[in-house]
């Protein structure tokens, strides 16, 4: 159960200063290891590396990473600049450390001094956490019952690719949270996991929380999906995104879009499920969408697989292609609104996918927000 788990992120006021300490993901399944990071440069280093991952999860992270920078007195304006540019794709991330950055600055202005900013800073970065495991409750919500719809009869084979549960967030996840739902009302037959090459968030990470759910799951590799598909073995996919842009263009894992195509050819609903703040209206379209580029030994060794007596390459894994290999290796992809069945978020569904259905759940969440900020009750 979550509430046993080791955290996935968290803000600590230690005797000798506050840190930001990180459920290692690059670990895991191996060990639950943690990963104290006194200063903005070591999260940096975590965000890039992957040790935190994951769209929702990223915005948590560069709030907190913003609020520790206050609260030790380093350069804020600096430390949300290099945050926010960590990796491009995820609009979470820059979503979190500006918010929190423009929270300190108010404050500042306003005249709280550098410690009442700096606290104010913190309240922000911990309601940015509060919020994210609300989100994930309501799109746990809407998303199985979108799911009982799509799939009557219950007994659903859902495939999911790439990792979208607690680990990528501040309470159950996005895509994942959906599934786990559907699996807790008893209605799950089978979780298809994508292994989701080359950094296998879903053979290491998905598979892992399905273990602790106690789910009946399969890890495939992500060439093994068209196969799977042929043979009638797949009711619904559902995945998470990275951004969501304003014509419902969504960037998520790479291999994602292969998987709409396939989803699209075969009949099978393709359900993807983000918070709005994953949502980008400042983006126009998938095309605008900057996809981050990673290094090829991700690709050309087996960074996971390390075994004694295995020639290392540059990157410290043995080779899986010769040395010096020429890679490709985005790490996300855009699949068009058009083979996405629906979009699920904390505010409600968009289905089917249009742009107008994207700036409703917007303006839904503008509306929450300037209703909370009046002091009234959240809806
Ligand atoms: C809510 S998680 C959605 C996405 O962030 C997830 O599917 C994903 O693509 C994560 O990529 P990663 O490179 O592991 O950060």
């Amino acid at each position: 159960m979550a509430e046993e788990c080791v955290p996935v992120i968290r803000y600590e006021e230690l005797p000798e200063g506050p840190v930001v300490v990180l459920l290692d993901q690059t670990r895991l399944p191996v060990e639950e290891a943690e990963l104290v990071c006194t200063d903005v440069p070591a999260l940096v280093e975590a965000i890039c590396s992957l040790a935190v991952r994951g769209a929702p999860v990223l915005g948590i992270a560069g709030g907190y990473g913003v609020a520790l920078a206050a609260a030790r007195g380093f350069d804020v304006a600096d430390a949300a600049e290099q945050l926010a540019h960590a990796r491009p794709t995820a609009v979470n991330l820059a979503y979190g450390a500006r918010r929190v950055e423009a929270v300190y600055r108010e404050a500042l202005r306003a005249g709280a001094g550098e410690a009442g900013a700096a606290a104010q800073a913190l309240a922000e970065a911990r309601a940015l956490h509060r919020e994210d495991a609300e989100a994930s409750e309501r799109m746990a919500e809407y998303g199985s019952a979108l799911l009982a719809d799509l799939v009557p009869g219950g007994g659903m084979r859902v495939l999911t690719h790439c990792n979208t549960g607690r680990l990528v967030s501040g309470g159950g996840g996005t895509a994942l949270a959906v599934v786990k739902a559907v699996h807790r009302a008893g209605e799950l037959r089978r979780l298809w996991v994508g292994e989701t090459r080359p950094l296998l968030q879903g053979a290491r990470l998905t598979a892992y929380e399905a273990a602790e759910a106690g789910m009946a799951y399969s890890v495939l590799t992500d060439g093994a999906a068209g196969s799977l598909f042929a043979a009638g073995e797949v009711d619904a996919v559902v995945v998470g995104a990275d951004r969501i842009a304003a014509d419902g263009s969504v960037a998520n894992k790479v291999g994602t879009y292969s998987l709409a195509v396939l989803a699209g050819h075969h009949g099978v609903p393709f359900v993807v499920v983000a918070p709005v703040t994953t949502v980008d209206l400042a983006t126009e379209s998938g095309g605008d969408i900057e996809v981050e580029q990673r290094a090829a030994h991700e690709v050309t060794e087996g960074l996971w697989g390390r075994s004694p007596g295995s020639r290392m390459g540059s990157g410290g894994g043995p080779a899986l292609a010769p040395v010096g290999a020429h890679a490709y290796n985005p790490a996300f992809d855009v699949t068009p609104s058009a083979l996405v069945t629906a979009v699920v978020t904390d505010e409600g569904v968009a289905s089917p996918v249009t742009a107008a259905g994207i700036a409703e759940l917007c303006s839904t969440s503008r509306k929450r927000v300037s209703r909370s900020a009046n002091g009234m009750m959240k809806s």
